[in-house]
């Protein structure tokens, strides 16, 4: 019977669909994606390294999700060293590694080794521990883990338990878990993979440097010892031939959670471990031989490249979200469910027997057997309800875009005052990044399980490409390989670029600072200029918060709501940024009145302060996607690129005002006339988008190969590829069970009464 399946096709074809799609739009995508994707060259290079990969059979997606979870890390080693292989035989610089791992798509082992391994002893070792460690740090003679988090303690860096202990006599630091809740936790490539990690504990010294304690008097007396908060040690926790934990070291993987399933998150307790003095990283801090603690440099240079990481979320966001909407609208597009109810009635509600098809359905009709066209269905994409989950997303994409190049030109402008010695924009820079990373990781990890909603069923299948954009979709969370694999520096404006390797988005809120947590820092900052402008009403503003302020300050007892509708009933761009501008000003206001003047407690005002940030987040995005707008690169694309791109702006911004009416209405943003009128607004706005909508994401220009969407193929054949997923490409259907519930074998005629599986349990 194989035959009568193979030569079966889809009652419609969806490469003809998307063919139609892309030919009733003028918009050029290529144009388009080489404008958003031009630095590092990403195009060509994602060309290249794809090539590379999809040659290789250790890289094949097609059985992955069918792996045990051991499986799935045992692959994910297999591949990391792979990777490194390619990357010899292929002189690849760290560009091209990046793209591999981002290709690759998912948490590799090696992961944390050359980013925040490598990044911590090169930011915060010596000169001398520089020399030592990355040499074999960049020849993968050694494998590298960051330590940090313990069970006990994630975002309270301050309230780790993992101690380092001083030993005078000796000139050593004793290593300790004093507490259960001590134990080393969720630390990537950790569990099996890395001999050694930057381990991060209290630094414990003799309250008096010249009357020596043991580090053994710390434990029976805590009053010898003073601790001087957490610093990053050096330690080797693995021996290099026998891969064994060294004595004093409990170390293993976590075991099983949300996706993330290749990488080997570990847990790790010391037992008096000793380690020498130079274990301890010391660019910032070093133990002088009498004991006491040396401070040098500016700790707030650490605190700058947290911010860059930061910086590059926004940009990673982008990317990920951009795929969840490549598969939402591809898919939506080919799939159709029922008729038009209307299609039968004139726009005076009259019935006519013989009425077209509705004008919203695509012109690839073929009558079939059961005499109805098979077209004469609607395509989802055309439902409102469809479009108003999938389309503002599609929209966000490019506000991410703008924003995320925005804080990358901004990065890069400060970051030669910061070198200098000027740490003036390390506030404005840490609270813009901090409050961007908590709104565009919520707005990516939220779109991605929207546009899987919008898919209805099939969006819950392996086939959506969506489960590993969730779970298993490579890490890219943190700091960027700082040096060439062979040694060579990079440069500081590359060694700074941009990131492209995509999150695993379920954890992305969670980790690199909770999503809810950080967004106090933004508050804070806000408050802190708000007082500032308060008490300086005659200065000039020195950047766009203070002018933001000194505009509501001056204008706030005669404002009257704002409206973003002009006088000719088209849509008026700068008064939306002028509404986004005034809630966020107002919010700031009011936090302050609480704060300062009424003194409440912090944590009664958690969940305004909170809202705060988004609000000053969300007019970051507005704002530099307004201004983007009129910039020479959008100016030159051709009509009607400029356009739509424009929609894709007033989609967002009015969308986002529809979800936040309350907050404009509350703080007189935005008119009440105005407010009502938003939801026709979206409703024109996303007609006039839908045309565009299956160029548009083809300008993110996501190759299937990393989509691995059989909704989400660039050719529309969804129904070809769901069906060989299930038929022939899934190994559960080679096995034939036993359901007689009498006898105890599970594989039919494999007479081992189930063993196998109580083997297994
Ligand atoms: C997939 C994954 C990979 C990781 N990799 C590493 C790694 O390689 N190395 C490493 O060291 N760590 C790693 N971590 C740990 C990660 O950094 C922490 O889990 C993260 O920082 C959150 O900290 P937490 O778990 O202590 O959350 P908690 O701080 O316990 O937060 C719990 C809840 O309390 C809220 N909360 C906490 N404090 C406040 C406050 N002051 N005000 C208001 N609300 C608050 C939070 O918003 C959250 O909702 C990883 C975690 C994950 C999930």
């Amino acid at each position: 019977m194989a035959y009568f399946v193979s030569t079966l096709a889809p009652r419609y074809p969806g490469d003809a669909i998307l063919g139609a799609e892309r030919a009733a739009s003028g918009l050029d995508s290529a144009a388009l994606s080489r404008h958003l994707l031009v630095r590092d060259n990403f195009l060509a290079r994602q060309e290249r390294v794809l090539n590379v990969l999809r040659a290789e059979r250790l890289f094949r997606k097609e059985y992955v999700m069918n792996l045990s979870r051991p499986e799935r890390y045992h692959l994910g080693l297999a591949r990391a060293k792979a990777i490194r292989r390619l990357g010899k035989k292929h002189d690849w610089d760290h560009d091209d590694y990046n793209m591999a791992e981002y290709l690759n798509d998912e948490p590799s082992p090696f992961f944390l080794h050359m980013t925040m391994f490598a990044t911590t002893i090169r930011e915060q070792g010596s000169a001398a521990q520089n020399k030592f460690w990355m040499p074999e740090t960049l020849s993968h003679d050694i494998i590298g883990c960051y330590a940090q988090s313990e069970l006990g303690h994630g975002s309270n860096v301050k309230g780790l338990e993992t101690t380092a202990t001083w030993d005078p006599a000796t000139h050593e630091f004793q290593i300790h878990s004093p507490y259960l809740t001590a134990s080393k936790w969720w630390n990537g490539g950790m569990g099996r993979t890395a001999t050694h990690a930057i381990v991060v504990a209290q630094l414990l010294l003799p309250r008096n440097p010249h009357l020596p304690a043991s580090p053994d008097a710390w434990a029976a007396d805590a009053e010898d010892y003073v601790s001087h908060g957490p610093h990053p040690f050096i330690v080797q926790i693995r021996h290099l031939v026998s891969h064994q934990p060294l004595p004093g070291i409990v170390v293993g993987d976590i075991g099983p959670k949300y996706g993330y399933a290749s990488m080997d998150n570990g847990y790790m307790l010391f037992d008096r471990v000793r380690v020498p003095k130079s274990a301890m990283l010391s660019r910032y801090a070093e133990i002088s031989n009498d004991g006491t603690l040396l401070r040098r440099g500016h700790p707030k240079m650490v605190y700058g490249s947290l911010t860059f990481v930061r910086a590059q979320i926004v940009m990673h966001a982008r990317l990920v979200l951009a795929r969840a909407v490549t598969v939402a609208v591809r898919y939506c597009a080919v799939r159709r469910q029922f008729g038009d109810r209307d299609r039968d009635r004139d726009h005076d509600g009259e019935r006519h027997a013989d009425a077209p098809t509705s004008s919203m359905s695509c012109q690839t009709e073929k009558n079939d057997v059961q005499g109805e066209s098979a077209t004469s269905e609607l395509q989802v994409l055309n439902y409102p309800t469809v479009q108003i989950r999938v389309l503002p997303l599609l929209a966000t994409t490019f506000a991410l875009h703008y924003t995320g190049e925005y804080m990358y030109s901004l990065y890069h402008g400060s970051r030669e005052t910061i070198e200098k010695g000027d740490f003036g924009p390390i506030a404005a820079l840490h609270s813009a990044s901090s409050g961007l990373k908590s709104l565009c990781t919520t707005l990516a990890a939220d779109g991605i399980e929207t546009c899987r909603r919008a898919m209805g069923g099939h969006g819950f299948g392996g086939g959506s490409g969506l489960v590993g954009l969730n779970a298993d979709t490579h890490p890219r969370i943190s700091k960027r390989w700082t040096v060439e694999m062979d040694g060579r520096p990079i440069p500081s404006r590359r060694r700074h670029g941009v990131n492209i390797s995509t999150p695993s988005y379920l954890s992305k809120p969670t980790v690199e600072g909770d999503n809810w947590m950080i967004t106090q820092q933004v508050a804070a900052y806000l408050i802190k200029k708000t007082t500032y402008c308060i008490d300086n009403p005659t200065l000039v503003p020195q950047d766009p918060t203070e002018e933001l302020l000194h505009t509501y300050l001056r204008n706030r007892t005669r404002h009257i709501p704002l409206t973003f509708i002009a006088a000719d009933g088209s849509i008026d761009d700068d008064s939306i940024v002028r509404i986004f501008a005034w809630r966020t000003a107002a919010l700031a206001y009011a936090a302050y009145e609480k704060r300062v003047r009424e003194k409440k407690p912090w944590t009664s005002l958690m969940i305004q302060l909170h809202n705060l940030s988004h609000a000053y987040s969300f007019y970051i995005l507005v704002a530099n996607f307004h201004s983007a707008l009129s910039s020479s690169s959008v100016m030159s694309l051709f009509h009607p690129t400029p356009s739509v791109l424009r929609t894709c702006f007033r989609l967002f911004s009015l969308h986002t005002l529809s979800q936040f009416s309350t907050s404009f209405l509350l703080t007189d943003a935005i008119s009440r006339e105005a407010v009502e009128t938003l939801d026709g607004r979206i409703l024109e706005l996303m007609q006039e988008l839908r045309p565009h909508a299956v160029k548009l994401v083809d300008a993110w220009a996501i190759p299937d190969w990393l989509l691995d969407s059989a909704l989400g193929r660039y050719d529309g054949k969804v129904y070809e590829d769901l069906f060989d997923r299930a038929h022939r490409q899934n190994p559960l259907n080679d096995t034939t069970f036993n359901v007689d519930w009498r006898s105890d074998e599970i594989v039919l005629g494999s007479g081992d009464g189930g063993k196998h599986l109580l083997a297994k349990l």
